[in-house]
């Protein structure tokens, strides 16, 4: 009687589950054609077993904001243990069977995601805005290399290959190139959907599953993601979403089914992640911060110098983990570069993030804002001059009044000990300091504990290749600035970081080598 009960409950559970996820409607459809000062969103933002889900703690839920108009855009509750283990499980099962495909069945799948992502950019795109507070423009470009990298990784999956290696005696031994199992995902609010790919695609292109955290100030294009690669036919569990902050990011960390933790964030929280991941000697990828140099010779293209220096510093509002904050301008040309970089900073039109003439967003939150602006004055107290920018921004718009706008900002008579040049900003400042020599400058840029990137402008080829070598940074531009692109690999030197995304190099961060060795005749042993 007993168990009658039981399989009678199990059986319209089972109904209710299957119902539910039937009747869900994707979150892009209900999001189609966002637009700013509009958006409520009561849907559940967690993706597990192939479905959004509901988390259970609702009452620590925290406010989602919309950047651009300061308007909570809905009310995010953190995952706890339960739902963790819930969603690493399912990653698990789905890559039991994910892992037995062959690259090239794994590689097709993740085509047609790309193919659905593409199909979609734009109204992705406008999501990515309304949470992030970045031009669309910016964000269709983001979205285009989310796809490229979607693309990218499906055709490097049927690639995957080990080695055969011949040794004495006719035996031999190859190796196999396997996935890790469940890798976890841990993404910054910047680039809340490409980073979301750069770490799921190569992860799923070598046959793991993941589950990903993004930040919690921007959850909903993780969410979308899910919900693309379930539509081009992953296994249910394959990709999976928590929302939650530090602590639902431990519960990750700490996971004993996890095998990896990739993470994008901040210097102190990378060091977090990494400690938690030593106590199960579990794999880490560590993209962090950076205050990447910028040198700019005086026998550069001083117009490209210029826009070189827009690029590397006012990007998605200056919130970029790259970007080359320390500009150093050999000293014959610091008047003419000054000139022209402020003339074209204040020409940046700040405002509207959905409007295609704007160049510049909001900043994601508050108090980000109000720390960059701390930033711009305590360099003012120690020296610096502002050129331009630095200020509170209110657009026209009555319906943006209340968003986290400022004016971009140039700073000049700055010094290498100034608080605005040793540390990370991550907002719209700009600081600019001469140098002399080669050797001068080399020594500057390098005297800091990041490495992320760097940048030289020159039109002296050999120079150009000896400043590359001797930056200690995991990339440098040349001739150009945030050229980054899906098929190079990136990530820092020492502070900065530890491992590669994007490129082939990632390879070896999603996967382990396994040693087969083979006798061919008889066992010499020695007893
Ligand atoms: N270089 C970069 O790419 C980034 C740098 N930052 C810098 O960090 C500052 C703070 O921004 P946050 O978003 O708070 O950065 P964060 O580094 O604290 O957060 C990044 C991600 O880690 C998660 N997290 C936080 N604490 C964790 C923990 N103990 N265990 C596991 N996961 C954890 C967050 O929820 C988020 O998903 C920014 O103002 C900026 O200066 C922020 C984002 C990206
Ligand atoms: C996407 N990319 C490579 C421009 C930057 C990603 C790192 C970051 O800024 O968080």
């Amino acid at each position: 009687m007993h168990a009658r009960l039981l399989r009678h409950f199990f059986f319209f559970f089972f109904l209710r589950q299957k119902f539910l996820k039937m009747s869900q409607q994707p979150l892009l459809q209900l999001l189609h054609n966002a637009s700013l000062g509009s958006l409520e969103l009561k849907e559940p933002l967690n993706f597990w077993c192939g479905a959004r889900v509901q988390a259970r703690s609702a009452g620590n839920a925290e406010p989602v904001y919309e950047p651009a108009t300061g308007r909570v855009l809905c009310d995010l509750p953190p995952c706890g243990a339960e739902e963790v283990d819930q969603a690493v499980r399912s990653a698990h099962a789905a890559y039991l069977k994910w892992s037995r495909l062959s690259g090239m069945e794994r590689g097709r799948v993740l085509l047609e995601a790309a193919r659905i992502m593409r199909e979609r950019l734009v109204d992705i795109a406008k999501v990515e805005v309304v949470n992030n507070g970045k031009t669309l423009t910016e964000a269709k470009g983001n979205i285009h290399m989310a796809v490229q990298g979607i693309e990218y990784f499906a055709g490097i999956a049927p690639t995957l290959a080990g080695q055969h290696i011949q040794m004495p005696g006719g035996c031999f031994a190859y190796t196999r190139r396997e996935p890790l199992g469940v890798c976890v995902g841990i993404g910054a609010w910047n680039f809340p959907l490409v980073l979301a790919v750069m770490k799921s695609a190569p992860a799923l292109a070598c046959g793991n599953a993941m589950v990903y955290k993004p930040s919690p100030m921007a959850p909903i294009t993780a969410v979308i993601l899910a919900e693309i690669y379930k539509e081009a036919g992953v296994p249910d569990g394959l990709f999976n979403v928590v929302q939650g902050g530090a602590e639902t990011g431990s519960l990750l960390c700490h996971h004993p089914m996890v095998a990896k933790v990739s993470f994008t964030g901040s210097v102190p929280t990378g060091k977090k992640v990494m400690e938690m991941a030593a106590k199960g000697v579990k794999q880490v990828t560590l993209e962090l911060g950076g205050k990447s140099p910028l040198i700019i010779f005086k026998d550069c293209e001083l117009e490209n110098a210029v826009k070189g220096a827009l690029m590397a510093n006012f990007l998605t509002q200056g919130q970029v983990c790259c970007n080359g904050t320390r500009v150093y301008v050999q000293r014959d040309i610091l008047p003419q570069f000054l000139e022209e970089v402020v003339k074209r900073t204040k020409a940046i039109a700040v405002g509207d993030p959905m409007l295609d003439g704007t160049r510049m967003g909001a900043l994601i939150s508050r108090p980000q804002l109000d720390k960059v602006l701390g930033f711009v004055k305590e360099a003012q107290k120690q020296g610096a001059r502002v050129l331009c920018g630095g200020e509170p921004f209110v657009p026209s718009d009555p319906k943006l009044k209340g968003g986290y706008f400022m004016s971009p900002c140039v700073l000049d008579n700055c010094r290498d000990d100034m608080t605005c040049v040793k540390e990370e900003i991550f907002g719209p400042v700009m600081s600019v300091m001469p140098f002399d020599t080669e050797e001068e400058v080399l020594q500057r840029a390098n005297n800091t504990t990041f490495g992320l990137a760097s940048g030289v402008f020159t039109r002296d080829v050999a120079r150009a290749h000896r400043v590359a070598e001797n930056l200690q940074a995991g990339t440098c531009f040349i001739n150009n600035y945030n050229t980054n692109s899906v098929v190079v690999p990136f990530g820092g030197y020492k502070m900065s970081g530890i491992g590669k995304e994007n490129g082939q190099a990632v390879i070896e961060y999603y996967t382990q080598l396994k040693t087969v060795v083979v006798e061919m005749g008889d066992v010499q042993s020695l007893f």
